[in-house]
């Protein structure tokens, strides 16, 4: 009951779809657009958005920004990753614990799984992905895994098969939600739909394209059953107003009825 009950936190219960504000990036450094992440999401604040993703120092502060009914979920950015300098070598580490998450009032934890990486990275994320889901079934709290590659693969077709793997991996360690970068074509995406049978989130990517092209791959991706999406950098790259309308024109296709 725990896990579904925060599930509908983020999901809509009358589409099941959903559209997330990430605002989580700082943990990497500082970024364009989210100097004062605070005074975007409270700038930001609209019913259109469903559950916002962020760091624990983020949502201290702006607490208010979830208070009272109505308000979005919350999605925990529970790791951390780097690499050395000549990437090389990543270090890959849990932030906060599934009863630290449950205790703060956090709907979802987020992790990622860099796939393109040495085995024994690889293998060391997956053994702390697993772990996570373990205990997180515990507390009732779902585990968002985000699969990633950590440099472009020149080749479309092998980017989109190393990203398939990737989400396999993902959904094979347990993963209640995957938050999936997008593979560059529609058939890709509709096969992911038709594999894992959990929810899955778009995220955005840098801000690049004209917003007819963004509205028309949300578009295209709701249309063969993506869940959402993810986009944080070309919403709050944006001056808020212009933020705003973008925020409702993704709400109104994510949650446009469909037969
Ligand atoms: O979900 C995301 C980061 O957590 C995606 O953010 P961007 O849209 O900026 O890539």
């Amino acid at each position: 009951m725990g896990k579904s009950l925060r599930l509908s936190r983020i999901f809509r219960r009358d589409t099941g779809n959903t559209l997330i504000l990430p605002v989580d990036h700082g943990i990497g450094g500082s970024i364009e657009g989210l100097e004062n992440p605070v005074k975007t999401l409270k700038e930001l604040q609209t019913p259109d958005i469903d559950a916002i993703l962020l760091n624990d120092g983020v949502a201290r502060q702006a607490e208010e920004v979830f208070h009272g009914k109505g308000a979005p979920g919350r999605m925990l950015n529970s790791d951390v990753f780097s690499y050395e300098v000549k990437n090389e070598r990543m270090e890959h580490h849990l932030t906060f614990s599934p009863e630290i998450a449950v205790r703060k009032g956090y709907d979802c934890m987020k992790l990622v799984l860099f796939w393109d990486r040495p085995a024994e990275e690889r293998m060391r994320s997956m053994k702390l992905i697993a772990s996570v889901i373990e205990e997180a079934e515990k507390w009732e709290i779902p585990v968002l895994v985000e699969p990633l590659i950590s440099k472009p693969i020149e080749d479309p077709k092998e980017q989109a098969k190393v990203l398939t793997d990737a989400n396999r991996a993902a959904f094979e360690l347990g993963a209640d939600i995957l938050k999936a970068a997008h593979p560059g074509d529609t058939k890709t995406l509709e096969n992911w739909v038709k594999y894992f049978d959990i929810p899955i989130i778009l995220l955005g990517g840098s801000k690049s394209g004209t917003t007819e092209d963004l509205v028309n791959m949300v578009d295209d991706a709701i249309n063969v059953g993506i869940n959402g999406v993810a986009i944080g950098r070309n919403i709050w790259q944006r001056p808020p107003k212009e933020a705003k309308e973008l925020l409702a024109r993704f709400a109104e296709i994510i949650h446009k009825p469909r037969n």
